[in-house]
């Protein structure tokens, strides 16, 4: 796995050279503040990193610690659960649901674990059939019903389906976009009561997909759902096509939420768990000259 995450900070890497041409031991707070300002780290943010440092010269070894602070939340813990374990994916259309969906998929799949899908994004008939495709192709069994159909009814019988024959794992997608936001915060609320009521204590994880590219502005976002419907934990896409990596830091921060993976390509297989080590260490390569 090691090198997938520095790999996939290539964009972000290369957008920095506007600002470093050439890699040094160490910088000024201000060169520090551009750096961290173009790798698109929120300005709120930038400021407490730099108020922070208190060394004329900063070095790696200085910086490091400050930006591993900002990724500082609790980390994931699964919750205790009888089988199926049920999985909700939420997020905007758009930020990568559907092949995120399909990664978590394969991944679980290739950990030896019978997984089921449910196409809860009943709004888009597109959501259904590219999903169903997916489940074909990665021979893994699907509950999907019409376009505009009850959502939930999708999630109950995905769950009673799974329950039945005995599967480990249940992901069910949801809508990302609805005529409001209140309809979508209520579709998304029952839902989430209708997978209790199917199999208590369920969904046991929801996880919110967040679009890579967009930078800062998914902040928002995440809030917003996160108050909708309570989020678990994180997974970034298309960190391999932004040159805005350092919106992770922000995310991670303004939600204290753990970062599950970061998607690093548009393949199945491109699923990466997120370690903030070597993310942090990757973006620092970037700048910093290797001491000899
Ligand atoms: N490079 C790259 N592309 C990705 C990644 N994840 C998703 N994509 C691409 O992003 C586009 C949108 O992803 P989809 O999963 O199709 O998302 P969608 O169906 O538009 O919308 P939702 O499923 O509602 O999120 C597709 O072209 C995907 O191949 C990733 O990690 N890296």
């Amino acid at each position: 796995m090691f090198g997938f995450i520095k790999k996939s900070l290539h964009k972000t890497a290369e957008a920095l050279k506007l600002v470093v041409p050439k890699k040094k031991l160490s910088f000024s707070k201000n060169e520090i503040e551009e750096i961290l300002l173009e790798a698109d780290v929120e300005y709120a943010l930038v400021e407490i990193i730099i108020n922070e440092l208190y060394q004329s010269k900063i070095t790696r070894e200085i910086l490091r610690p400050k930006l591993l602070a900002t990724l500082a939340y609790t980390s994931y813990k699964e919750p205790e659960f009888n089988a199926p374990f049920v999985e909700l994916i939420v997020g905007v259309n758009g930020a990568g649901k559907t092949t995120t969906i399909s990664k978590l998929a394969l991944k679980y799949k290739n950990d030896g674990k019978k997984i089921m899908l449910g196409a809860g994004d009943t709004f888009r008939a597109a959501a259904i059939e590219q999903l169903s495709l997916w489940a074909k192709k990665l021979n893994i069994p699907i509950v999907a019903s019409k376009q505009g159909h009850d959502s939930s009814a999708v999630a109950y019988d995905t769950i009673e389906s799974a329950k039945s024959k005995g599967y480990d794992h249940v992901i069910i997608d949801t809508a990302g976009r609805l005529h409001t936001q209140t309809n979508l915060a209520n579709e998304l609320k029952k839902i989430h009561r209708i997978c209790d009521k199917a199999h208590s204590g369920a969904p046991h994880r929801t996880t919110l997909i967040i679009d890579g590219t967009q930078g800062n502005s998914a902040i928002a976002q995440a809030k917003a759902f996160n108050e909708m419907i309570g989020v678990d934990g994180i997974i970034i896409t298309k960190l391999d096509g932004t040159a805005k990596g350092g919106s992770i830091f922000s995310i991670a921060y303004a939600l204290n939420l753990p970062i599950l993976y970061v998607g690093t390509g548009e393949q199945p297989e491109n699923l990466t768990p997120f370690d903030k080590y070597e993310f942090v260490d990757g973006l620092l390569d970037a700048i910093f000259e290797e001491e000899s």
